[in-house]
């Protein structure tokens, strides 16, 4: 298999952009990179750190110039924070340059993956779930416009999802091309 286009995960929060798409590139033989841990690694600060200290408006500048030049990079596979995709300068910037697959969970699977973890900002309320439905119900519209859909199962493994997400990835030969 020969990737053509740069493939960008976008989704929500827990979805599994970041594990999935590592263990993707890993199958296709190409670079994984995640604009979360590049921003952390540039700024040597954690995510949940920026925010407190620089605010998010500041986290999205940086948000949008690593992916720019992430997408820049070659093609490969680029897992993006869970924010990313509702710019619209990050979506033209993605569909200029790469494939967009959107990484659906619903809303139960997202609460197990991000219930126990204090490492994102957004939930740090009084309500987290409440909070975390009503950025799952504004944001679902949005994902919808991503090239490729693939539905988080969550009796999938990651390896499985990888799978999925080839499955999709093969019907668009424009992006990945079968080798003999
Ligand atoms: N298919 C899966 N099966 C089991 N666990 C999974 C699966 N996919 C992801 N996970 C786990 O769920 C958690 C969230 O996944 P991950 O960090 O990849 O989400 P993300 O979409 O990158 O979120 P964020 O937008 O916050 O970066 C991680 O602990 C990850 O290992
Ligand atoms: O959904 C979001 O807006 C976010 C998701 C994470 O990947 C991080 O990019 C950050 O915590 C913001
Ligand atoms: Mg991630």
């Amino acid at each position: 298999m020969r990737l053509k286009k740069t493939v960008v995960m976008v989704g929500m929060m827990g979805a599994g952009k970041t594990a999935v798409g590592r263990s993707l590139a890993a199958r296709l033989g190409v670079p994984f990179l995640d604009s979360d841990a590049e921003i952390e690694s540039a700024a040597n600060m954690t995510i949940a750190e920026i925010f407190a200290r620089d605010g998010e408006a500041f986290f999205r500048r940086k948000e949008s110039q690593v992916i720019a030049r992430l997408l820049d990079a070659g093609h490969g596979v680029l897992s993006t924070g869970g924010g990313a995709y509702l710019c619209r300068e990050n979506r033209r910037a993605i569909t200029e340059k790469g494939v967009a697959v959107w990484l659906d969970a619903d809303l139960d699977l997202l609460w197990q993956r991000v219930r126990h973890k204090g490492t994102r900002p957004l939930l740090q309320t009084r309500a987290p779930y409440a909070t975390l439905k009503a950025i799952y119900e504004e944001r679902v519209p949005i994902y919808a416009l991503a090239d490729l859909r693939v539905q988080a199962d969550p009796a999938f493994s990651i390896e499985r999802m990888t799978d999925a997400v080839i499955a999709a990835l093969r019907t668009r030969p424009d992006v990945l091309e079968a080798v003999q």
